[in-house]
């Protein structure tokens, strides 16, 4: 099977750095190819970055369509785009927090998402509330490191990211770490080693999650709200979206 990973924002290292961390993990028989819009955001830290890099997520996936790619993964915490993204194919569409927090709750009866900016918190909360984990979730500690300082500074991010984890361990009663960032996913082994608890990246339990709905035969519903969008015109630079 192919899976293609899309990693929303334009950082062609952090693209790179999810591509290795997801061939990592993969079956042997999974083929994977990892992706960056060329434009938008370098990364997505608030509500208007996520907005404007769910065009790009949906370009990519219209891409895909013409690769005949057979699951996609949207390698950015916030998982945008991923409703419009499952409108524009039958293959499945995996967002990476969704699939942490699920997997999150398959080992643990209580999670915290240790995630970037203290201003990126309540998206993750809105997105535990959409995805109904909310009650599943301890706490969501942020570190302030911007999502860019991950690729720059990575042994100073550890030890920020070990010591709200072990906040969230001690204090918050979680048995469990959600890391809150595409960018993170090579914490993970090391984190799972030095706090004794399962720490989840998203970029890694989404291959997953995506291999088993492909090996599952199963496809995004196209009845009701996933189907495909209706036949309509774009304008302007959105021209080629336009649909007959
Ligand atoms: O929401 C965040 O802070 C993390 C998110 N931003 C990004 O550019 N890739 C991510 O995974």
């Amino acid at each position: 099977m192919h899976i293609r990973l899309i990693n929303p924002n334009t950082s062609a290292a952090m693209t790179a750095s999810i591509g290795a961390a997801a061939q990592r993990i993969a079956a042997p028989t999974t083929r994977l190819t990892a992706v960056n819009p060329a434009d938008g955001p370098e990364s997505i830290e608030s509500h208007f970055d996520d907005a404007i890099a769910a065009v790009g997520v949906c370009e990519e996936i219209l891409r895909g369509e013409r690769d005949g790619v057979d699951a996609y993964i949207i390698a950015c915490f916030g998982d945008p785009g991923l409703n419009a993204a499952r409108e524009l194919t039958r293959a499945p569409v995996i967002g990476i927090a969704q699939a942490a927090f699920h997997m999150a709750s398959l080992v643990s009866t209580r999670f915290s998402v240790v995630t970037t900016l203290r201003r990126t918190v309540i998206l993750a909360e809105h997105l535990l509330s959409q995805y109904g984990c909310a009650t599943l979730c301890a706490s969501v500690r942020a570190t302030d490191i911007p999502v860019l300082e991950l690729e720059h500074n990575p042994s100073a991010c550890a030890a920020q990211l070990i010591d709200q984890a072990q906040h969230a361990r001690d204090h918050d009663g979680a048995g469990a770490i959600v890391l809150g960032c595409g960018g993170m996913a090579s914490f993970a082994a090391d984190m799972q080693a030095a706090l004794g608890i399962p720490v989840i990246d998203g970029v890694s339990a989404a291959v997953k999650l995506a291999e088993a709905a492909v090996g599952l035969g199963l496809h995004t519903s196209k009845h009701g709200d996933l189907a495909t969008p209706l036949p309509k015109s774009f304008t302007g630079r959105f021209a080629h979206f336009s649909r007959s």
